[in-house]
């Protein structure tokens, strides 16, 4: 970062420009104080040194997310910085801690939905985009955390966004913190619904913005010890009443209104109809909003009023008064018979005064008299004066707003006393949205008050932000250079203090009958004839200007008197307090005090204003603050259009370009030793043997993290912008590792856990299966062996049969053989027997043949031999004879 001028011939830079405030370009000379340089248009022109700035070469074309991280940190840097990401649609930036947001003029739903706000849960600021759910979580967390209640301030000018954020911080806030349902309907879902309720009460189409909140608003979400929503109060600031009487074109009036015209039979059942035909509402030829049904817009708030816990008799009571003060506004009155006295203007008054009497359930003629006559008590007799047509008109028109405001006030009331508050809760986010500094043509008391509200904030941010700081680092004597702010103390006094402060002189006059604005005026002009912030117009005896942190405002002081008093005039409440309506009559409670001596109560809506904001002041500053500026980029509400002068005066009344400064020239984020120790410790565990003191020990984990220019302090450490978010980024990679090593050994633990469960549950199933295994193998195997039995048996049976076949068989075979063998040996034997036969036969034969031979033979033989040796032979013969025969014998035996 460089502020210091740092330009030399040929080097960019930025010159101040009469149409785009700041525009870019090259130095071509510099001589003295005085820069000729050729713009980016190709215009060569020459500007004084305190008018040019040096332009970062290396600017990244989109811009960088922090203004903290511009190289070259002043208006021109900042300005460009912001319009080249709202080019790009990057509507967020930060300056430091503080969050700056560009009204896109477009629906970014992108930006908002759930997936986003998962995103930004946790997430360590500045870790993600610019972004308002990351204030949101940065306050979330820092509640949980720290246990300390916090606030989130949305400031800016008319149309800038402040509610649209505001509604996002807590949608984001009811994500965080939702909670369990009460009759049916969650906290926040009734503290997001009473938005739509509020704002139809609440706010106005105006010239600058067609949705504009015309009160200031409060948010109190209260928490529980576990972090959920346990209750919510809103409080409200400065309804602006007179645009219930008074509007001009093309501004309109309360939305309510027009909701309850468009409402087909409820706008019957009032007596109503168009728009136009009701005073409150013609004074401006603006009935109809762009993309707004307003019809549908009544049935939503009538949904949200049944969400907020309105009953039905309550609903129709409110809208019956808001009928009533449209027929109010159309009473007219024309001058009576006596001097200054009234009478109805016409048939028409008469039937508005007939239709307001029976809505309001009061008495018509009692009514008729509050508006026209005023009692003066005296101490002997109360005299009733008449009012003329003009004093009644302005009668007429204080009663209606008297009733709008009160009607406004129960609503706020209801909404807090349904939602509930919860006692025990310690701890509380607030989100203020509050009107933005106004300067206009004309300013009035409303500017004033608006401007008051203002400085008390820039006080508050002044103290915060740069008084805080300084005198933290004085006390902790580091190395600082004083930065220079503009202290707004003595505006402050100037408005605020007693007896003298503008406020009380205002009421001095508000109480002394014959003061006027002239002699409030004067007496300004002599109590602060020498106060640097007190300026009296040359051309006007009336007007005052203010010297604000912002810039100068001149006030017309003519309705100051009007404007402060808040009084009730005594016939109003009289008349209304005895209404037959219970809802109405409730709206004004009788009074606590005596009866005053004059019919008009005064109360001092200035001195009331200035305790309210103290009191929000209080609050404020028991919470740690975090910013939201929000932008208008162009006044006519259109997207794409970033109109630089607009821009920088809003940077300038927003006190970011002194933030800027003191973001980087300071030191953002402090710890003492002992919490940062205990946050950023486990980033050195060698710290844990305790040979360091707490000073030291901080500094060794501050050079282990590679930081530079941080400061150390008596009791604390000082960081620059963005070094704490580096250290949460190594302390959440640190934590992420451990809990990885933790996750990893519990992992390891359960799986083994697991995988000894699952071995032994495996071996238990695998024993079953194995002994059912084993009964169904060792059936098997019985039957097996049974099969094989029987097959055996089977096979024996089979054996033994075709054995016994076979035996028979071969018996058969056998006896077939021997039976054929038998029968062969027989034959054989019979052969041989006959052959035998046959050979003996054959022998025989041949026996007999060879015996006849031998016989012949020997009888031949014999013949010759007996012849011859007869006798010899004869012997012979007879022996041989005898031989033969038994031979014979022998042979014929075998
Ligand atoms: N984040 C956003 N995204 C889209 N549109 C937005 C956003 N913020 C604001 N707007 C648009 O700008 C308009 C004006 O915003 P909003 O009513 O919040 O302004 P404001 O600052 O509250 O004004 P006032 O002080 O008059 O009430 C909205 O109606 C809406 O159209």
């Amino acid at each position: 970062m460089a502020t210091e001028k740092n330009i030399s011939v040929g080097s960019q830079v930025w010159l101040e420009d009469n149409e785009l405030a700041w525009i870019d370009g090259e130095a071509l000379d510099i001589n003295g104080q005085e820069v000729t340089a050729r713009t980016s248009t190709g215009k060569v022109v020459t500007v004084k040194l305190s008018n040019v700035h040096p332009k970062d070469p290396d600017a990244q074309p989109g811009g960088v997310d922090d203004m903290t991280k511009l190289a070259y940190l002043h208006e021109p840097g900042v300005l460009y910085n912001l319009a080249s990401r709202y080019e790009l649609n990057d509507i967020y930036t930060y300056t430091g801690n503080i969050l700056i947001a560009v009204n896109p003029f477009a629906k970014l739903p992108h930006l908002y939905d759930v997936h986003m706000m998962e995103q930004y849960r946790g997430a360590t600021f500045g870790e993600l985009s610019p972004h308002v759910f990351a204030i949101a979580d940065t306050a979330y967390r820092a509640m949980i955390n720290e246990g300390k209640s916090q606030s989130i301030l949305v400031s800016g000018e008319s149309g800038a966004g402040k509610t649209e954020t505001t509604k996002l911080l807590m949608q984001y806030i009811a994500f965080m913190g939702g909670r369990a349902m009460t009759d049916g309907r969650t906290v926040e879902q009734q503290v997001l619904e009473s938005n739509p309720l509020l704002e139809a009460f609440g706010n106005a189409k105006t010239v600058r913005n067609d949705n504009s909140s015309r009160f200031g608003k409060f948010v109190e979400l209260q928490f529980d010890r576990s972090g959920r929503i346990s209750g919510a109060a809103v409080r409200t600031y400065l309804l602006e009443r007179s645009r219930v009487v008074q509007i001009s074109d093309p501004e309109r009036n309360y939305h309510c209104f027009y909701q309850l015209c468009a409402s087909a039979e409820d706008a019957e059942k009032y007596k109503l109809g168009d728009p136009r035909s009701f005073h409150y509402l013609n004074q401006s030829n603006c009935y109809e909003l762009n993309h707004t049904n307003s019809s549908r817009e009544y049935a939503k708030t009538r949904r949200a009023m049944d969400i907020v816990g309105i009953s039905l008799e309550e609903q129709e009571a409110i809208f019956r008064v808001v009928a009533s003060i449209l027929h109010l506004g159309n009473i007219e009155f024309a001058q009576g018979k006596e001097a200054d006295s009234s009478v109805l203007k016409d048939e028409k008054s008469k039937f508005h005064l007939q239709t307001t009497s029976e809505l309001l359930m009061c008495d018509k003629q009692s009514l008729f008299e509050a508006l026209t006559t005023r009692i003066i008590v005296t101490r002997d007799e109360n005299i009733t004066k008449m009012l003329d047509p003009v004093a009644s008109t302005t009668n007429r028109d204080t009663l209606a707003k008297t009733i709008y405001s009160r009607l406004f006030d129960w609503l706020v009331e209801k909404v807090n006393s349904s939602i509930g508050q919860d006692p025990d809760s310690r701890t509380l986010i607030g989100v203020l949205d509050i009107y933005g500094f106004e300067s206009f043509k004309t300013n009035s008391f409303e500017q004033f008050c608006i401007n008051l509200t203002n400085e008390k904030l820039q006080q508050h941010f002044n103290q915060h932000v740069f008084k805080m700081e300084q005198e933290e680092y004085t006390k902790e004597e580091i190395n600082w250079s004083y930065i220079e702010f503009v202290d707004n103390q003595d505006v402050l006094d100037m408005i605020e203090k007693k007896p003298l402060g503008i406020i009380a002189l205002l009421d001095e006059a508000c109480m002394f009958p014959k003061a006027t604005h002239e002699t409030f005026a004067g007496k300004l002009f002599q109590t602060f004839k020498n106060h640097k912030r007190f300026i009296k117009p040359k051309l006007s005896r009336t007007d005052f200007t203010i010297s604000h942190y912002a810039g100068e405002v001149t006030y017309q002081a003519d309705l100051f008197l009007e404007k402060n008093k808040d009084y009730v005039v005594a016939e109003h409440q009289a008349l209304l307090g005895s209404s037959k309506c219970p809802f109405v009559a409730n709206l004004f409670p009788p009074s606590p005090e005596e009866p005053s001596k004059s019919s008009y109560k005064f109360s001092s809506i200035g001195t009331r204003f200035k305790q309210q904001l103290q009191a929000l002041m209080e609050t404020l500053n028991s919470t740690e603050p975090h910013y939201i500026r929000c932008v208008k980029p162009n006044p006519y509400n259109k997207p794409g259009l970033f109109e630089n002068f607009n821009v920088l005066q809003q940077l300038r009344c927003g006190g970011v370009l002194e933030a800027v400064r003191i973001s980087c020239a300071g030191y953002p984020t402090r710890r003492t030793f002992d919490e940062f120790i205990d946050r950023f410790g486990l980033l050195a565990p060698e710290l844990h043997d305790g040979s360091y003191d707490e000073k030291a020990a901080t500094e060794h984990i501050l050079k282990k993290a590679n930081l530079s220019n941080y400061q150390i302090g008596k009791t604390k450490v000082f960081l620059r912008a963005g070094q704490m978010a580096e250290l949460d980024t190594k302390r959440a990679e640190m934590l992420g590792s451990a809990a990885k090593i933790i996750q990893r050994r519990v992992r390891t633990f359960l799986a083994q856990r697991e995988l000894k469960a699952l071995r032994k549950a495996a071996i238990s199933v695998q024993a079953r299966w194995r002994g059912k295994m084993a009964r169904k193998h060792f059936e098997a195997l019985k039957r097996q062996a049974a099969a094989i039995k029987v097959q055996k048996h089977v096979r024996r049976w089979l054996a033994q049969k075709s054995y016994r076949k076979m035996r028979a068989a071969t018996i058969v075979i056998q006896a077939a053989h021997r039976g054929m063998q038998a029968r062969k040996e027989f034959r054989f034997r019979k052969e041989t027997r006959a052959a035998t036969k046959i050979q003996t036969t054959w022998r025989g034969y041949k026996a007999r043949s060879d015996f006849v031979k031998l016989r012949k033979a020997t009888l031949v033989l014999q013949c010759i031999w007996r012849g011859r040796i007869a006798r010899k032979e004869l012997k012979k013969l007879k022996m041989v004879m005898g031989l033969s025969q038994s031979y014979l014998s022998k042979l014929v035996s075998s």
